[in-house]
């Protein structure tokens, strides 16, 4: 399973030594080097729902104060730790204007490990269109057991929400889904933003299990929320 995730090799403190010193120390302390699994998570949804915002909250830690809109897609990178492996958590920030993300699509889905739809909880139009961007997913052959998750964003706009949580919540469970709801600008909803791509990257990083549970189910279910890793510290 380890093998299906990409890596990126980071030189220890020993072989950036050696690159100084002679290639017959360089080829010793190869051996030494420390691989880096990349888990590649795309950001799907409607135009305007704040998809910048989160990956930005997550990878930089802050609410930006201007974004524009998304031209095709920007990568954002974090790394982060999980029960002592080093993990590189590769954000896709994909263009919710369909004119931004045609020529993009093929390379969105090519190899994703996970995938976070948002919606804007005070649009209800970007809620109702989530069948469609989980169509277009579906369409690109991203296989059911790609983890995904719902995310309604702007929670901070507490007069204008027009989508009620138990409308979401009924949707997330018919699509096998967690939901968060949450604020990319309220300082407060940090961790939460930074729970929906840690809970991700802890169910990467924990597949085989999950796959072994998978098989052991009757209905071939996954669900996550209800029976956590006991031996993981997943914030989900
Ligand atoms: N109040 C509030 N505004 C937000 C929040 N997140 C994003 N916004 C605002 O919503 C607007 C759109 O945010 P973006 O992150 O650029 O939206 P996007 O989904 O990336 O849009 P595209 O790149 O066009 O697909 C900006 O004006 C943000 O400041 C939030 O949590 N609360
Ligand atoms: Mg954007």
């Amino acid at each position: 399973m380890a093998n299906e995730f990409p890596v990126s090799r980071e030189g220890t403190a020993n072989s950036r030594h050696a690159n100084l010193t002679s290639s017959l120390d360089l080829s010793t302390s190869l051996d030494h080097s420390v691989q880096t699994r990349i888990f590649k998570i795309i950001v799907i949804g409607d135009s305007n729902v704040g998809k910048t915002c989160l990956t930005f909250r997550f990878t930089g830690g802050a609410f930006p104060c201007k974004t524009e809109a998304t031209i095709g897609v920007d990568f954002r990178e974090k790394a982060v730790e999980i029960e002592g492996e080093k993990i590189k958590v590769q954000v896709w920030d994909t263009a919710g204007q369909e004119r931004f993300r045609k020529s993009m699509v093929e390379h969105y889905y090519r190899n994703v490990h996970a995938v976070v739809f948002v919606y804007d909880v005070t649009k209800m139009a970007s809620f109702q269109n989530l069948k469609t961007w989980i169509q277009e997913c579906n369409g690109h052959g991203v296989s059911s057991s790609v983890p995904r998750v719902l995310v309604g964003n702007k929670c901070d706009l507490v007069e204008q929400i027009q989508v009620p949580s138990n409308t979401a919540l009924k949707f997330a469970d018919a699509h096998n889904m967690l939901l968060f709801e949450t604020s990319a600008k309220d300082p407060k909803e940090s961790q939460n933003v930074d729970s929906i791509f840690m809970c991700l990257a802890c169910r990467l990083k924990a597949q085989k299990y999950l796959i072994y549970r998978d098989v052991e189910r009757e209905d071939g279910r996954v669900r996550l929320k209800h029976q956590p890793d006991p031996k993981s510290n997943c914030p989900c």
